[in-house]
């Protein structure tokens, strides 16, 4: 029987419901909206979708959104110093600068001058450091956090699943094996250096791919029954000259024969990052007008 669709488009539009509604009653609480800044550098076309999505969504969820474009040959001081601005300005509870960022600019000294309580993407070491040690407090990565919200959903308890991350980036790899390993899943993050890893993903009731290489896992890597969370995006040559189709990480067609439920892509994991984002504004902003995080969210 075919895998079940995880629908991620139904599961960010009910999560971005939730927090329109919630973000009316913190208006209502705190005399203001929450409100989130974003930061871009460059007209990356793909960038630029991701951020006007950003914003629209911010707006349709009741919080309040702006934008700074920086241009492609922003210094780093330049954009240090706007980070600055935004960590002092009392209406911005969340910043995401979007990434990546052009090659003059140091990433990573970016993201170490947001404040953590605004990082809504998570990727300051201070969040990263509170998820390590289960920490309530921490700001968790938009698109992990996406994740575990489609297999809560899926599965409902996750406890004692052996669960196989592929990816080890900070953004989405560590963080997703944090999460399971805090749902009390026997986590394996593995990587390019795995030695012969079909067999270590045939033992996954879980399976986590986020590599960025399309269609890399094959049907034949996977347990059967086993839930699959596809979170790459890749862009490959369409069925027409001239045209393109995105694809995931999993060679889908072979996948669903073998799986119990998969993730499609597009419309899987993608649209619950931008809610995710959302929810961890709306979180930001309760937290900084010591207001209590409502529980839905
Ligand atoms: N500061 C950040 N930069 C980046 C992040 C991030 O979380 N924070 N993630 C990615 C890009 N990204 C959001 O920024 C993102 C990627 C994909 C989607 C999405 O909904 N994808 C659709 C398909 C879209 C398409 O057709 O092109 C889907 O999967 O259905 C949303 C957000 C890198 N940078």
């Amino acid at each position: 029987m075919a895998a079940a669709l995880i629908d991620g488009r139904a599961a960010a539009e009910a999560l971005r419901a939730r927090v329109g509604i919630a973000a009316d009653f913190f208006r209502a609480a705190s005399g203001r909206a929450a409100g989130l800044a974003t930061v871009l550098v460059g007209e990356d076309p793909a960038s630029s979708v991701y951020i006007r999505s950003k914003i629209k969504a911010t707006h349709e969820a009741n919080m309040h959104g702006v934008h700074h474009p920086l241009p492609a040959d922003t210094r780093e001081e330049q954009l240090l110093a706007l980070v600055e601005q935004l960590n002092r300005d009392p209406s911005v509870d969340g910043i995401l600068v979007q990434l990546p960022l052009p090659d003059q600019i140091d990433t990573a000294r970016v993201i170490a001058a947001i404040d953590p309580d605004k990082d809504v993407d998570g990727f300051h070491v201070v969040n990263a450091g509170r998820l390590a040690v289960g920490d309530p407090d921490a700001l968790v990565p938009c698109t992990p956090l996406g994740c575990l919200h489609l297999l809560k959903s899926h599965l409902g308890s996750l406890s004692g699943l052996e669960a196989v991350v592929i990816g080890r980036s900070n953004i989405v790899g560590k963080p997703m094996a944090a999460l399971l390993l805090a749902e009390s899943c026997t986590v394996t993050i593995a990587h390019s250096r795995t030695s012969d890893l079909p067999e270590v993903c045939r033992r996954a009731d879980i399976l986590v791919a986020a590599v960025g290489r399309a269609e890399m896992v094959r049907g034949d890597w996977i347990k059967p029954g086993a839930c699959l969370i596809d979170v790459g995006i890749n862009r490959v040559a369409g069925a027409e000259p001239g045209k393109t189709r995105i694809v995931g990480d999993v060679a889908f067609d072979e996948a669903r024969e073998v799986a119990g439920a998969i993730t499609p892509v597009p419309g899987g994991v993608g649209p619950m990052t931008i809610a995710m984002l959302l929810r961890n504004t709306l979180v930001a902003a309760h937290r900084r007008a010591n207001l209590a995080v409502p529980e839905d969210l």
